[in-house]
């Protein structure tokens, strides 16, 4: 099927073709009832339940086409938003507006040095040699150490911002750590999560130029902006359910107020009459990282047969 000629009148939803994001970004669309078979070494898939096509693409270049309007959704890290706006600052028409966090792909992109050499602060790097993927980033944030010395009367403000910089910054696609150790870099700037890559390296993290998280992004003038607000509410449906789990258990009714205290619930917890009297059932959404405490807690006012069970997907505001 010549797909090109099938997207007349779909919304176009970029998604990261490989690497970090790509395995939970699959995840949220199948848990947003996004239906799609993706052909062998195809990078564009139509969706069979919606007006929408996804195109596949890298992580760095989904800003570009969002912000170009080009496509009208896209998941991407936020870095590599901050990365596009750094070299193509955003127009009234360009650029992208960030929809939703995500919550996963949680990385800071460092500014990196050997870590047994003699720098220890950021500022030491100016005029050195600096290795990076994100050379917009990386421009701007020694351009904002070397404006200091501007201040002080060290840079000439008549050149343009680019040759202005005395720190010579040169752009690798990958392995950036290893820049230093084979003699390319004297730092690097590179993105750090568990910080093992950065360890295995022999590298310290001295600054971090930006933090950053997976974001569903728009243009800034969609095709059919009716579509996008439901995906964005799918997916915002499918981010909540990961984030809480439902807590019921059952407690005296002498108890509840201290045991609803404990589970207040997004709105207000559901209380349910039991056959037995005096008692209550109490259902309560409950924060996924706090659920251990809280239990304990209910355990502790007088609230027996707790359950925690997974939320599949929510809607709440
Ligand atoms: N270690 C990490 N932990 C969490 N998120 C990360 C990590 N590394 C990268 N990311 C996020 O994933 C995005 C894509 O990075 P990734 O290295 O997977 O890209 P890629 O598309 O495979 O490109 P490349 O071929 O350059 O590696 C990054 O911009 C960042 O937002
Ligand atoms: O702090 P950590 O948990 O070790 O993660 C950081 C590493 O992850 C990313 O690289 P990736 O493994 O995606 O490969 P790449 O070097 O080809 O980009 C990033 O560029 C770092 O090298």
């Amino acid at each position: 099927m010549d797909l090109v000629n099938h997207l007349e009148g779909r919304l176009l939803f970029a998604v990261p073709k490989k690497g970090r994001l790509n395995q939970a970004t699959l995840d949220l669309l199948s848990g947003s009832d996004i239906q799609f078979r993706r052909e062998t070494r195809l990078d564009i898939a139509l969706v069979k339940n919606h007006d929408l096509a996804l195109v596949f693409l890298p992580a760095a270049d989904i800003p570009t086409f969002v912000g170009e309007g080009r496509v009208d959704l896209g998941i991407t890290g936020r870095d590599q938003v901050a990365e596009h706006e750094a070299l193509s600052p955003p127009t009234e028409d360009t650029g992208v507006e960030e929809v939703l966090d995500l919550g996963f792909g949680k990385c800071s992109l460092q500014v990196q040095v050997p870590e047994k050499g003699s720098i220890t602060h950021a500022k030491e790097l100016v005029g050195m040699n600096v290795v990076t993927s994100f050379v917009g980033l990386t421009e701007k944030y020694f351009a904002h150490l070397e404006g200091q010395e501007h201040q002080n009367g060290v840079m000439n403000g008549d050149v343009p911002l680019k040759h202005k910089l005395r720190t010579k910054i040169k752009y690798v696609g990958g392995s950036v750590e290893a820049a230093c150790a084979l003699g390319v870099a004297d730092g690097i700037v590179d993105l750090v999560e568990s910080g093992e890559t950065m360890k295995a390296a022999g590298l310290k993290a001295i600054d971090t130029v930006v933090d950053s998280k997976a974001v569903l992004i728009k243009s800034k003038h969609p095709s059919n902006q009716k579509l996008v607000d439901l995906i964005a509410s799918r997916i915002r449906g499918v981010i909540s359910a990961q984030k809480y789990v439902l807590c019921q258990y059952n407690v005296p009714r002498t108890l509840l107020e201290a045991a609803t205290h404990i589970t207040p619930g997004k709105r207000a917890p559901t209380v349910t009459a039991l056959e037995e009297e005096d008692w209550v059932a109490v259902s309560s959404m409950v924060e996924k990282n706090r659920i251990a405490t809280v239990m304990d807690e209910l355990t502790a006012v007088g609230a027996t047969d707790i359950l925690v069970l997974d939320i599949a997907n929510s809607r709440t505001d």
